[in-house]
């Protein structure tokens, strides 16, 4: 092995040279290019004939200006391909490959070598590949065979033949750190070595140990709706990440990173993610979290209550009867059930039913709700509630210029005339004088103008509302449509007006609310998206999902999340986005394998759901999940400091210390924040960084962590079954040692893992 590793490094620097040689030639070339776009930037004006006397020398300056701008933009912009050149390059350099398979294909005399990187590399004359791209269709060999029979697909049909040699390299700054020959799809070693490290305050990519369930989520071409469902920590989030990489490569040229979006479950979550792909030298998709998406389509008449808030007053509200009640009114407004409610109720609003604001100027009505409503309700009744709104809206746009020129007339307003600035007055001036030529001056027409000037000044915000859509009174369509349930639902009902009356808009109120406002107003499909991916999918309810799909009718769908980690009110087993239904071509993909964390944290997590049994550990050695029982406060507070102390001893880089709620995690910071450098995440928090990081559980989600403190696991703070996921999606974040915390008596979300952790009392 010794002598194959000097051949390999051989190679190596052998590839490190054309690299070299490459990127010099590169420099040179950018140097060129530079200095043109330079030039033509300073030069722009000379260079082209500016002549604006008649119409057709504009028009020749135009196209000279064209011309110019035109050679600049190609110049700037082979600039930036270049860089990305040099970009990919220096990132080679540095580890140009990670695997090996030697492919023996059927009826061909000789075995090929195939090295794979992030990136691929030809010789010197362009003529061979001295590195694949990891999402080359021959790549797959890597990540799907072990040596033996192995085939792959590609656009012009399957290659088949037997690997006889698959290796594995670390490789780090141009030196072979590592090489492993292996015998299993992807070897042990490597994913050993690279679940070991430090967790990190961003993730990394996985390319060199992607695993062949994964590659499959990464490669899928043609379902339109593919789900997944992993367990936590089985690399849903990675293998995301990856598959936006491999369809950029695949459809590069038709798919650009704009076409691509990515719903995330926090703020935190998208920085977290954000350099995985500018590692593989691609460019991020647009990202937003579901909330972001519905808070710009709100609208400000409500105030909306934002998830974290709806999940913190949940998970603190002690009144049990208050409690079931907001939980009842969750799970209607998540269902496909409310959808089709509110789908009858808009279809009644074709022929009645619809609420409007009068236009009131300067507290006078110009135009009765009962005016636009009558208005309304006379045009095309073939027409879609949309073209109508359409129609209505020019038609009040030319009724309040009606106003505005009679408005002009008045007295109030040669008084405003008084109060112009000196700036308003020249300005205007200067524009009479540009339409009467002569410059002739009559008082008349100056006072003509300077009127309309200052009534169009105070109708302004009038007619960017009415463009805006401002007049129609969503907030009595939506209530109204409560009156139109009753029965079971009566306190629901009581609950939801109460709420509105407050001018409060709950989350669970939210995408039905949007949902009705886009009917009405007619919505803007998002048609150049053709991904979308959404991760954590569990935390959406059917009732969302059904609104994403209609928001993007020609994009393809990826899910992924786990059923037990959903951490919403509305999230159940039993209607859960995951499952499905209610939808054609689907696949779904399965990962029960968890990468995260080490063996025993596994055995320990796996315990806590009613299902685990699936759940497979990857094999990482590690302790035991510790357990310590605390009677008072202060032992507590102790017992926390020290351990803190111990785990930055042992060299942990990230430190989380899990609380339940927003209202904890407060709590701890301040009482841990003299005296030691702790980050408290918020859900505003946009980053996190290394070292101890106090954060409620909801917050942790998609995250990992070196070492998990569990800050209070009693059952006073954990006292509710549905609050098991909850508690295993915060266990689930620790990558090498868990510690979990009570004070008092643990809670009952622990009883049937005991026997799996280290338990102390003090
Ligand atoms: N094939 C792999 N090679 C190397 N590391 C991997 C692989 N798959 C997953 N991991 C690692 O396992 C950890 C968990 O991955 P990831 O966050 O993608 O999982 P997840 O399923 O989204 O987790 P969760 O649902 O718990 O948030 C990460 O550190 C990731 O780098």
């Amino acid at each position: 092995m010794e002598r194959e590793r000097e051949l390999e490094q051989k190679r190596v620097n052998e590839i490190i040279k054309i690299i070299n040689h490459k990127s010099n030639k590169i420099f040179k070339h950018l140097e060129k290019v530079g200095g043109d776009a330079l030039e033509i930037r300073q030069n722009f004006w000379n260079d082209v004939t500016v002549n604006t006397d008649e119409a057709d020398d504009l028009a020749e300056t135009f196209s000279s200006i064209k011309q110019q701008a035109q050679l600049l933009l190609e110049r700037e912009r082979s600039q930036s391909q270049l860089d990305k050149q040099i970009n990919t390059l220096f990132r080679l350099k540095n580890s140009p490959y990670f695997g090996r398979v030697d492919f023996l294909e059927n009826n061909e005399p000789s075995t090929e070598s195939i090295y794979i990187g992030i990136s691929s590399l030809m010789d010197e004359k362009d003529e061979n590949f001295l590195i694949f791209d990891w999402r080359a269709p021959i790549s797959s060999l890597y990540y799907d065979y072990s040596p033996g029979e192995a085939k792959y697909t590609t656009p012009e049909g399957t290659i088949e033949g037997v690997i006889e040699l698959k290796r594995q390299f670390l490789i780090r700054h141009s030196v072979i750190q590592g090489m492993f020959d292996t015998g299993i799809t992807i070897g042990d070693e490597m994913l050993q070595e690279v679940l070991g490290n430090n967790a990190n305050s961003q993730m990394k990519s996985i390319v060199a140990t992607i695993q062949k369930e994964q590659n499959r989520i990464i490669r899928d071409e043609k379902s339109k709706l593919l789900i997944v469902q992993g367990v936590a920590g089985s690399g849903k989030t990675s293998a995301a990440l990856q598959r936006v990489a491999y369809l950029l490569y695949r459809y590069r040229g038709k798919i650009t990173s704009q076409n691509i979006m990515l719903f995330s479950p926090n703020p935190l979550f998208n920085s977290y993610v954000s350099t995985v792909l500018p590692e593989l030298g691609e460019e991020n998709m647009q990202q937003s979290t579901f909330l972001e998406f519905l808070s710009s389509r709100v609208g400000a008449r409500l105030e909306l209550e934002d998830s974290f808030m709806q999940l913190e007053s949940l998970l603190s509200s002690e009144q049990i009867s208050s409690y079931e009640l907001r939980m009842k009114s969750i799970k209607l407004k998540s269902s496909l059930d409310y959808k089709n409610i509110l789908d009858d109720y808009i279809q009644k609003l074709n022929h009645s039913g619809l609420q409007f604001h009068p236009i009131v100027f300067k507290g006078k009505v110009l135009l009765s709700a009962e005016d636009i409503t009558e208005k309304f309700y006379r045009l095309d009744k073939q027409a879609s509630i949309p073209s109508r709104m359409e129609d209505l809206k020019e038609w009040l746009l030319k009724e309040i210029r009606r106003h505005k020129r009679a408005e002009a007339k008045k007295d109030w307003v040669k008084e405003e005339i008084q109060f112009l600035d000196k700036e308003d007055y020249l300005e205007s001036f200067k524009k009479i004088q540009k339409k009467e030529n002569d410059g002739f001056q009559d008082f008349d027409v100056e006072e003509k103008f300077l009127s309309s000037v200052v009534v169009a000044r105070y109708f302004k915000p009038l007619i960017k509302k009415i463009k805006r859509y401002q007049f129609i009174n969503y907030e009595e369509i939506y209530r109204n449509l409560f009156f139109t349930l009753s029965g079971e639902w009566e306190e629901v009902v009581g609950l939801s007006l109460r709420q509105l009356e407050e001018g409060f808009l709950t989350y669970e109120d939210a995408t039905p609310f949007v949902y009705l406002k886009e009917k009405i107003e007619g919505s803007k499909s998002r048609l150049s998206i053709k991904h979308v991916f959404i991760d954590e999918a569990q935390d959406y309810s059917p009732f969302q999902f059904a609104y994403i799909r209609e928001l993007f009718p020609v994009s393809k769908i990826t899910l992924l999340g786990d059923i037990n980690q959903g951490i919403y009110a509305h999230t159940d087993d039993t209607s859960s986005i995951l499952l499905g239904e209610e939808v054609k071509d689907k696949e779904t993909i399965t990962l029960t394998k968890s990468y995260r964390s080490t063996r025993p944290i596994v055995e320990f997590t796996k315990g806590l759901l009613p299902n685990g049994e699936m759940i497979e550990p990857f094999n990482r050695d590690g302790e035991k999940p510790t357990l310590t029982i605390y009677k008072k406060k202060e032992s507590h507070k102790q017992g926390l400091q020290s351990l803190l102390d111990q785990l930055v001893e042992a060299g942990h880089e990230t430190i989380a210390v899990i609380c339940k709620t927003a209202k904890e995690s407060a709590t701890v910071y301040a009482s841990l924040k003299t005296g030691r450098d702790v980050h408290l995440v918020e859900k505003g928090t946009v980053s996190f960084e290394k070292g101890i990081t106090i954060i409620p559980a909801y917050l942790a989600k998609g995250i990992e962590f070196d070492a998990v403190i569990i800050h209070d696991a009693s059952q006073h703070t954990y006292f509710r079954e549905n609050e098991r996921r909850l508690f295993y999606t915060a266990c689930t974040r620790a990558m090498h040692e868990l510690h979990i915390l009570s004070l008092g008596e643990p809670s009952m979300l622990l009883k049937n893992s005991m026997e799996k952790l280290q338990a102390a009392h003090k």
